[in-house]
């Protein structure tokens, strides 16, 4: 069975846990993502841990926001991990984004627009008045303009952001929470069908299966959730 288009965030403690947590999801899910907290901690040796045996597509999610040259020699120093995925704040600006596309041709370059844990009061507080929506559809274009390959968004946005950036960039939505489950940090969500739906090319889903009891068993029920979607769409 072709695996889902999920993304599953090995927002982990431990290099064992996030490990051992992609051994069980990867039959499922399409890729792994690694973020903040396990890349500062075990620096480039953690993307072998996660892909494993399985070779499971890897999104690094780092959210560079640096002046261009500085983005760019970050963006090459990770590049040699072969990271599908590679992430830049879109408000890092035209020129710091295509910095980024340069450094790393074999890598795709995914901008995140706006947060998904920002509401519109606490865009309103850093000065973004408005939906949500505007912005993200501002930054998207921005950077599909230099040359971003994919967009980070919220899957409340993803519709508009399709309509704006058309067909052939890969959107990327994290805040996906299955019906019932809790926000959390998160401010922006939908659902994984209403995502996929949407438009969403690749779900991010961290908590809701990493913090279940039986993380493979949560992501098995997230992707046949899914297939059963798309099969019932005309
Ligand atoms: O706007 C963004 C960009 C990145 N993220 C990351 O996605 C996961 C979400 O995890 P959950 O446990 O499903 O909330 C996490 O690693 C974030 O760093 C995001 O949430 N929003």
């Amino acid at each position: 069975m072709t695996p889902a288009p999920i993304a599953v965030a090995l927002d982990a403690p431990d290099l064992e846990t996030a490990a051992r947590w992609a051994s069980l999801v990867t039959p499922h899910v399409s890729t792994v993502k690694v973020g903040l907290e396990l890349y500062l901690r075990y620096g480039p040796d953690v993307i072998a841990s996660v892909r494993g045996a399985s070779g499971v597509q890897v999104f690094l999610d780092l959210k560079l926001h640096d002046i261009p040259n500085t983005v760019a020699g970050a963006t090459k120093a990770v590049a040699r991990l072969k990271p599908a995925f590679l992430t830049v704040h879109a408000g890092g600006g035209a020129a710091m984004i295509r910095a980024a596309v340069e450094a790393a041709p074999q890598t795709r370059i995914a901008a995140v627009t706006v947060l998904t844990s920002l509401s519109e009061t606490d865009l309103a507080v850093i000065g973004l008045q408005g939906p949500p929506q505007d912005a993200v559809r501002r930054l998207a274009a921005l950077a599909v303009g230099a040359g971003a390959q994919a967009l980070v968004c919220s899957p409340m946005e993803v519709a508009a952001v399709r309509a704006e950036v058309g067909e052939g960039i890969t959107l990327i939505t994290p805040g996906v929470r299955p019906a019932g489950a809790a926000s959390q940090d998160q401010a922006r969500v939908a659902t994984p069908e209403r995502a996929l739906a949407d438009g969403a090319d690749l779900l991010v889903i961290g908590r809701p299966i990493t913090g279940s009891a039986d993380p493979g068993a949560s992501a098995a029920a997230i992707a046949a959730a899914l297939r059963r979607t798309s099969l019932s769409r005309p």
